[in-house]
Parts: C-alpha cells; sequence; structure tokens
C-alpha cells in the first residue's frame, strides 16, 4: 500500500480513516472549493477534487507515490443542496426541513497520485422522526449543528431522532470507507 495523505481538516475522516486500520499524514488545504454542477454527485466529486488537488500541488517529487485523499459532504433535501449551517439560525432552517421527511447524503471522493486520478461518489438516504420546534433548538443548543453538513450529525446527540437509513453509514459521516477501500486497492 502507498503511503496517504487525508487532505481534510474534518476530524470524523481522521477516526474513519484510521478505524480501518490504514496510516496517514494529515495536510489541509485551504482550497477554492469551485462549483460548476447542480447535481449534488457531481457537486461532492469537483469539491472533493478542489481540495485533493491543492494538496497535490504542494508535494515534492519525491512524494509523487504518495496517494492523497479529498473529500466533500453535502445534504440534498429535494431540489436544495445542504451545506455547513452560516449561523443557529440557518442551522434551525435546515433541521426543520429535514425532520419528518427523507433526505440524501452525499459524500464524494478524489484520490490522486501523480498523474492518476479518481473520483466517485457515494449516497445514502436518511429519514428523520419529526421534531418540535423546542427539540430543534435544544438540539442546535448542543454546538453540533455547526461544522456538519446539514446542521447534523448522526454519530452525535442527532441519532436519537433517526428513523432509518438506507446505505453506508460512513458515507453520512463523511468517508465512505468500503468504497474508498475498494478504489485505493486500485492504486497498488
Ligand atoms: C450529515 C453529516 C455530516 N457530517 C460532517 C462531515 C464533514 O466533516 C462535514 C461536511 O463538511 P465538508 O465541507 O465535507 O468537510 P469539512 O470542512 O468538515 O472538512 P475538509 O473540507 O477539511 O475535509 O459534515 C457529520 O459529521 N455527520 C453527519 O451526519
Amino acid at each position: 500500500m502507498k503511503k496517504l495523505i487525508l487532505a481534510s481538516g474534518s476530524p470524523r475522516r481522521r477516526e474513519l480513516l484510521a478505524q480501518i486500520g490504514l496510516e496517514f499524514e494529515v495536510i489541509v488545504s485551504d482550497a477554492e472549493e469551485i462549483m460548476t454542477s447542480t447535481h449534488p454527485g457531481e457537486v461532492v466529486k469537483e469539491l472533493s477534487s478542489c481540495k485533493a488537488s491543492a494538496v497535490a500541488l504542494t508535494l515534492s517529487d519525491e512524494q509523487r507515490d504518495v496517494v492523497v485523499i479529498g473529500s466533500d459532504t453535502v445534504v440534498a433535501q429535494e431540489h436544495r443542496i445542504l451545506g455547513k449551517p452560516k449561523d443557529e439560525a440557518d442551522a434551525f432552517q435546515m433541521i426543520q426541513m429535514l425532520q419528518g421527511n427523507t433526505h440524501q447524503v452525499y459524500t464524494g471522493v478524489t484520490l490522486i497520485c501523480g498523474e492518476k486520478k479518481t473520483s466517485f461518489y457515494e449516497k445514502s438516504d436518511v429519514s428523520v422522526y419529526p421534531m418540535t420546534e423546542e427539540e430543534i433548538w435544544e438540539y442546535i443548543h448542543t454546538g453540533e449543528p455547526m461544522d456538519k453538513a446539514g446542521a447534523y450529525g448522526i454519530q452525535g446527540y442527532f441519532a436519537k431522532y433517526i428513523r432509518e437509513i438506507q446505505g453506508e453509514y460512513t458515507t453520512i459521516v463523511g468517508l465512505p470507507v468500503g468504497r474508498l477501500w475498494h478504489e485505493l486497492k486500485k492504486f497498488g
């Protein structure tokens, strides 16, 4: 297995990569996130590519055999794409939309090693129990929503509002590790 660089500041992504027994270095880029598509799957592929490319560009010649991993997660509810909330009022609006409904979580991943590059995405469906306004504010005051796409974390307090998921759990937390491992093997 080649050396790995995780181009992400997300603690969840580090935990998931460590969970499957991989060793890696973390380099966080300040990539400009350029979006040209409106399909959530294409959006997360593009954004993951921006993050991985920004780090790949900083590597020296000796590091050309390293695989750089970039990733991005969004929530899609009907025709809307939700990233991280701007403030608590935005978080309230997002959770208000998600409660009592089913939405999709898309995570895109890009792997870059020298000239070789691959991007893919995974999608999971998440159904949320109805929540009262009081419950939504109580959840926002846990501080959990602000750094998360769709303003919730399935791995935290929000778990008690999850009715059903279809698809891979790690896609929702931010890194679909089964698919990632499958793709990494192709890099040798
Ligand atoms: C839906 C959901 C998202 N999230 C997180 C995963 C991502 O960290 C975050 C979405 O933001 P991203 O912009 O994908 O990632 P990030 O800014 O946290 O990290 P980086 O760009 O450096 O890789 O939301 C959860 O932790 N749990 C969830 O249930």
